[in-house]
């Protein structure tokens, strides 16, 4: 057991979730081709417990243990985020706007630098050079069309720009390509292929790159979110829990990773050399059998890693797993922050899980907004030129403004304003000329441009709510009837044979 709490200890984590109920220790045998996956989907599909696998076959020299939805939401009412919670030290009631706050909690002050110490657990164990054989540990086929093998679907990629001025933490995939190959999707706008460019541009041919698997979940948690260009991850995940990451430098770099990261690949990030990537099973919930595209190489020198070291997977597709509850839910905080700094009155942001991180809701300060004396058309047109053209709403296709009264963390309440108060067309501002995400289906596998628009801000606040404000009483048991005739109704309810009404 690490001596670390569960947001800087990926061990403390798993712990925590057993603590919660919500871990399925499985001693099972489990074939990592593909069962270890399809179990971790269905967990996905059913909000059920993360699963650990402690008895992988193939497994040897502890390479590995796995565990499964590191980022998954629970059906247990009024703990649905607490997965999410436990990596940002909240309590497991912690709402989702509660999350979004935490991460955001760093964006306007000061770093905390990393502690680098002489080694930690990570450095237990090694394989070196020639020593190196992906092919001989027990990969995860996640999905049976992936065209290779995706060992990396929640590690931590590890790199610097030129001048080392800036540490960029991210998750992307990667999948083996040889005994010591990755290769990695990583498109523009990503920071990845930003710091690759800068690099290639000097003329270099290879970056210092390191792939931490089972870091500590705050880490993770900002590997996932679009943090601003030049701000470097370990300082401000440092200032978000209020102390310094604890860091050991690669043996074969400068690079530092989490010293209690659970396996550390380290290596080189090629400028030139690429391969063949994917397909793979997408956030969206497709996979396009046998449509593969052009990724880089990254190639690896050294692996370290901890007594029985266990590698977190993420076995993304439709909802819910973690390309939606942290892909998508921190890309909207940082929408949400975006907004914010701009001076627009946005309060909330969500991007609701039936979405597939395509939308982002925002909720509007409505008494903000009727002081700007603006119109629909023209609100909606400032909120989508600045959204649409940064990169936390490179990934959304459809911003949804709605007012006050609307729980966007609520699915039945989104649709209830978007069904009822966006008229189609007139009420929609289109963009065409903006960056578009390839991977949605409709664009990759669409009829227009698969890199360029495709996106609206579809305004679901009704006229009288840039004027006057709501006009309107909603029809519903809350809103209809007077607080009398609501007690009465809620005292009689089960004696009159009514199952108890949830909270
Ligand atoms: C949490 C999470 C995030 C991502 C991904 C996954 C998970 C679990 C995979 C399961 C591996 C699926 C894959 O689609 N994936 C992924 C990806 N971004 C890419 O460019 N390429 C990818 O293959 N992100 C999103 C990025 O992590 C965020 O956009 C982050 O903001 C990037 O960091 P930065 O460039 O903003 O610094
Ligand atoms: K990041």
């Amino acid at each position: 057991n690490d001596p670390e709490p569960a947001h800087l200890s990926f061990r403390s984590f798993i712990n925590a979730l057993r603590d919660d109920g919500d871990l399925a220790d499985i001693e099972a045998p489990i074939d990592p081709n593909l069962q270890a996956a399809a179990i971790t989907r269905l967990v996905c599909e059913t909000d059920d417990k993360a699963p650990f696998f402690h008895n992988i076959i193939g497994a040897k020299d502890g390479l590995w243990r796995i565990l499964g939805a590191p980022g998954g939401i629970r059906k247990t009412p009024g703990h649905q985020y607490s997965r999410l919670a436990r990596h940002v030290a909240l309590p497991p009631t912690a709402s989702l706007h509660e999350i979004m706050d935490k991460m955001l909690s760093a964006t306007h002050i000061p770093p905390i630098e990393p502690e680098i110490l002489a080694t930690g657990p990570c450095k237990e164990n090694s394989i070196e050079g020639d020593d190196i054989d992906l092919w001989s540990l027990p990969l995860p086929q996640i999905h049976q069309s992936d065209g290779g093998k995706y060992v990396q679907t929640f590690g931590v990629h590890i790199l610097q720009n030129l001048d080392g001025s800036w540490t960029n933490w991210s998750i992307s995939r990667a999948m083996v390509s040889d005994k010591n190959k990755l290769v990695s999707l990583a498109a523009n706008p990503q920071h990845i292929r930003l710091i690759h460019d800068q690099w290639a541009k000097e003329g270099k041919k290879e970056i210092p790159w390191a792939l931490a698997f089972g870091v500590p979940p705050t880490a993770a948690m900002a590997a996932s979110m679009p943090l601003p260009e030049g701000v470097s991850d370990p300082g401000y995940v440092g200032a978000m829990s209020g102390e310094a990451m604890k860091m050991v430098k690669c043996d074969t770099n400068d690079i530092l990773v989490p010293a209690n990261s659970e396996i550390v690949f380290e290596g080189t990030l090629s400028i030139e050399e690429t391969a063949k990537e994917g397909p793979f099973g997408e956030m969206h919930g497709y996979t396009f059998p046998g449509k593969s595209i052009i990724g880089n190489v990254h190639k690896i020198n050294k692996i370290t890693y901890r007594n029985n070291a266990i590698l977190p997977i993420s076995s993304c597709g439709r909802m819910t797993d973690e390309t939606h509850t942290m892909l998508g839910v921190l890309a909207a905080a940082r929408i949400r922050q975006v907004c914010q700094d701009a001076g627009l009155p946005i309060i909330q942001a969500s991007c609701p899980w039936f979405a597939h991180a395509t939308w982002t809701v925002l909720k509007v300060d409505t008494t903000k907004l009727r002081a700007l004396k603006t119109s629909g058309k023209e609100f909606a047109k400032k909120v989508g030129d600045l959204v649409f053209n940064v990169k936390p709403g490179f990934a959304m296709h459809r911003l949804i403004l709605v007012g006050e009264d609307i729980d966007i963390y609520n699915d039945k309440d989104v649709l209830w304003a978007f069904t009822t108060r966006c008229r189609p067309n007139l009420d929609e501002v289109f963009f065409e000329e903006v960056l578009g995400f390839r991977l949605i289906p409709f664009m990759g596998h669409g009829n227009g441009d698969p890199i360029k628009g495709g996106k609206v801000v579809s305004d679901a606040l009704l006229p009288v709510e840039y004027t006057t404000g709501q006009n309107w009483e909603t029809c519903n048991f809350k809103n209809a009837y007077p607080k009398s005739v609501q007690d009465q109704v809620l005292k009689d309810w089960e004696s009159f044979g009514f199952a108890k009404l949830q909270e």
